[in-house]
């Protein structure tokens, strides 16, 4: 169906027919070559300050090209590290694979990808709200982590039990049990790569500053499983949804910063 943007045509690699910037400067997803990426000291001075709240999370909707729980923000902010201005937390939702493939995430770390990606986006308050942020320079924060194969993560868990519940595009259902995101984040989370680039899906508005965790988070082979139960429309009519990521491009002119040594 026509609406699919990673099965229409020719998938990602089409999108610069319609949304030129697909080849731009500053574009997302990238290989993060870790022999290129630089430690800054900066970012080690000025620690990522990332807070999340217990009553954030308000619903869950079938994006058509993901699951997205959408949040109001309240108490959920981010600020230091590469960040000049406070961003407050809009939702998260992740890309992935298929079934006995390598592939899935869309940042690959030394050309080697993970099964999965989970994207927390933030917009800076220094503009109106997410729509006036959104096609800004620094209108975008999105910390990226990438997901592997181990123990069950029964946080998680409680968000994929709803996805039964959103079988549809543009199905949505509230959330009413207490949700923390900061259950997502990795044990470890001081340690990131930093670049500036962009949506990973069209518009593709280079607006992102993007914050990668270097350490995956655990989660089960039968939870990213789950997240194929997903459905989204093909040509071929309804199907499960994955394959859902955008291939990296190239890096250009960046430089990608480690806040580690
Ligand atoms: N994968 S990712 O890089 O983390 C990513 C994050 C957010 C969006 C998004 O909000 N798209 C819909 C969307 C727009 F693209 C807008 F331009 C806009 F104004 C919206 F309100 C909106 F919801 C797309 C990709
Ligand atoms: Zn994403």
């Amino acid at each position: 169906k026509r609406g699919n943007i990673y099965l229409s045509g020719a998938g990602p690699s089409a999108w610069h027919e319609e949304y030129p910037v697909a080849k731009g400067k500053r574009q997302s997803p990238v290989d993060i070559n870790t022999n290129k990426t630089k430690f800054d000291p900066k970012l080690a001075a000025d620690p990522l300050t990332i807070r999340f709240s217990d009553s954030c999370c308000q619903s869950i909707v079938n994006t058509g090209i993901s699951f997205q729980v959408t949040s109001n923000g309240a108490g959920c902010e981010l600020s230091g590290g590469p960040l000049d201005s406070t961003y407050q937390f809009a939702q998260f939702h992740a890309h992935w694979g298929a079934y006995l493939k390598t592939t899935g995430s869309e940042h690959t770390v030394d050309g080697v990808s993970y099964p999965a990606e989970l994207h927390l986006v933030h917009w800076n308050t220094k503009y109106d709200d997410f729509k006036d942020a959104v096609d800004k320079p620094d209108g975008l924060a999105v910390i990226a982590v990438f997901f592997k194969r181990g123990k069950e993560h029964p946080g998680f868990g409680k968000i994929q039990d709803l996805f039964s519940k959103i079988p549809a595009k543009g199905a949505k259902v509230n959330i009413d049990f207490e949700f923390n995101p900061g259950l997502l984040m990795p044990p470890d989370s001081e340690n990131y790569w930093t670049y500036l680039g962009s949506l990973t899906t069209p518009p593709l508005y280079e607006s992102v500053t993007w914050i990668v965790m270097k350490e995956p988070l655990e989660v089960s082979v039968e939870q990213i499983a789950i997240l194929r139960t997903l459905l989204w429309e093909t040509p071929n009519g309804v199907s499960q949804m994955y394959n859902n990521f955008r291939p990296p491009v190239p890096l250009r002119d960046r430089v990608i910063r480690a806040s580690f040594g």
